[in-house]
């Protein structure tokens, strides 16, 4: 039996030198584990539309899709996740969790102290990467 492929995007919302993660229910698949808010992708949208679509469902924020950080892919044993990473710049609205057990702000350096899904890490990497080159050619 062919698993099922799903194309997920996931946002990466900043402030104050913070980002923004969620931690999935308990009972949901990768439940209790941390990620970024997002979904997966429906028929006829591009990804920033379905990023946008998403974060406003899941945390009633309105916000512009920014720049592409990775695309990452996990076999996650009954099914497969293809993850695509992009910054999220928030817009307006009050964040309410509306598809998550949990939120927190974190640093960069704090991410490491919670546990993702598995196809994460790499949007990780490439968010700690870019904050790395930011920070190198900023003047
Ligand atoms: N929103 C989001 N989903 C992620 C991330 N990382 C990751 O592996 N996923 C996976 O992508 C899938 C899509 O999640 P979803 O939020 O649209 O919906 P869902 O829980 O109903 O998904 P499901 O049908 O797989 O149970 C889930 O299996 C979820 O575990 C992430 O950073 N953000």
């Amino acid at each position: 039996m062919n698993k099922p492929r799903l194309v997920v995007v996931a946002g990466v919302i900043e402030k104050q030198g913070n980002y923004f993660i969620a931690q999935r229910f308990d009972n949901a698949s990768q439940g209790g584990l941390w990620e970024f808010p997002g979904g997966k992708i429906e028929v006829g949208e591009t990804p920033s539309q379905a990023l946008e679509r998403e974060l406003y469902e899941e945390l009633a924020i309105r916000t512009v899709t920014g720049l592409w950080l990775a695309d990452s892919v996990f076999d996650y044993g009954d099914k497969i996740v293809e993850l695509k990473g992009y910054l999220s710049h928030w817009q307006q609205g009050e964040i309410q969790l509306n598809s998550h057990q949990q939120m927190a702000w974190v640093s960069l350096s704090q991410l490491g102290n919670y546990q993702f899904c598995a196809a994460d890490y790499p949007i990780i990497t490439a968010l700690h990467d870019y904050i790395a080159l930011k920070s190198h050619t900023e003047v």
